[in-house]
């Protein structure tokens, strides 16, 4: 059995308690018009390119068996119907222009990574994110248990949107949810990350019941999407009855647009600025006052 995996990014510190490695995993169900993940999104290998450090010299166009790929100017234009993602243009590209995402590994692969950092996770651990874990939830679960033997505190960094059944299977092996939530309105949440919250919010409920302990909340915020007071007392609300208490606030960054346009992908929010300081820390600070437990970041 192999994960499609888009990244391992090593020493990372903002995705759960110290240290960690972050494990990436390919394809979600969602698509939120703000990922800063967009690779993430589409559940197949992709192919980016970088046109700053292409030199339109065409032996993608020749080695392509295809011909399903075209330069012009150093802008490529891949016909994706007659693509079957070879990947044999970026093997041959000789600047790097060219570039896959999303990596077949066997559970061992991934382990072996992740070992060779074993020293560093005394106060750290493995985070595994993505996109969705719980759409390679056969993988995710081989996965956790190999975690689990060798002793690495695991969080899981998730939107929720699966069976709860697979939640509660993984919540036997791991430490930590990072659990999502990003708008309450349910009309709203279709809107902008195209799928309904009421799963979302069930399985939060259901997790409650069962791991209350381990659920830490992020809340991202996102200008004018969901940064209005309706929407954070309705968050609270609903926390407040579930008797979750932490809570990590993620503001809003837009470093990932040069990604949306490697991808030739589509990047709908470019009127949204990030929030400024006082705006988060008076975000901050209405949770607080109501006994939440509120970092920045995370
Ligand atoms: C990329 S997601 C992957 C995990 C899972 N799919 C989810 O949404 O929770 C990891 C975290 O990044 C946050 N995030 C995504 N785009 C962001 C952006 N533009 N600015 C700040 N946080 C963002 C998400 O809210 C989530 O907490
Ligand atoms: S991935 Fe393969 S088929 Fe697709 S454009 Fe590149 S060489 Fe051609
Ligand atoms: S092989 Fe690489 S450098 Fe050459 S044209 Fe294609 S993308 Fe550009
Ligand atoms: S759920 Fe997470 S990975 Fe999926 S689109 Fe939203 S922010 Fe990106």
């Amino acid at each position: 059995m192999k994960g499609l995996i888009f990244d391992i990014k090593k020493y990372s510190i903002h995705d759960g308690e110290g240290i960690r490695t972050t494990v990436f995993f390919k394809g979600c169900p969602l698509n939120c018009l703000w990922c800063h993940n967009p690779e993430s999104q589409s559940f197949k290998t992709q192919i980016i390119h970088y046109s700053d450090k292409c030199i339109n010299c065409k032996t993608c166009e020749i080695v392509c068996k295809k011909h399903a790929i075209k330069v012009i100017d150093k802008k490529v234009y891949i016909d994706n119907f007659s693509c079957d993602l070879c990947i044999d243009c970026t093997k041959s590209c000789p600047t790097g222009a060219l570039s896959s995402i999303g990596t077949l590994y066997s559970v061992d692969e991934i382990l072996d990574e992740i070992l060779k950092d074993k020293i560093f996770y005394t106060n750290g651990g493995v985070t595994i994110s993505g996109g969705e874990p719980f759409l390679q939830i056969n993988f995710l679960m081989a996965l956790l248990k190999k975690l689990k033997e060798n002793h690495i505190h695991i969080a899981i960094d998730t939107c929720g949107y699966t069976k709860f059944s697979n939640i509660k299977n993984a919540a036997v092996y791991a430490d930590q949810f990072l659990y999502d939530l990003k708008i309450m309105d349910p009309v709203l949440h279709i809107k902008y990350t195209g799928v309904s919250n009421e799963i979302i919010l069930e399985n939060l409920e259901k997790l409650s019941n069962i791991a209350r302990d381990k659920i830490n909340i992020r809340l991202p915020i996102i200008p004018t999407i969901n940064d209005n007071l309706d929407n954070l007392s309705q968050t609270a609300n609903f926390l407040k009855k579930l008797k979750i208490s932490k809570i990590d606030i993620l503001a809003y960054h837009n470093f990932m647009v040069d990604k949306y346009k490697r991808l030739n992908m589509d990047f709908k929010l470019k009127h949204i600025k990030k929030p400024k300081d006082e705006e988060i820390n008076s975000i901050v600070n209405f949770f607080r006052s109501q006994d939440f437990t509120v970092e920045v970041g995370g």
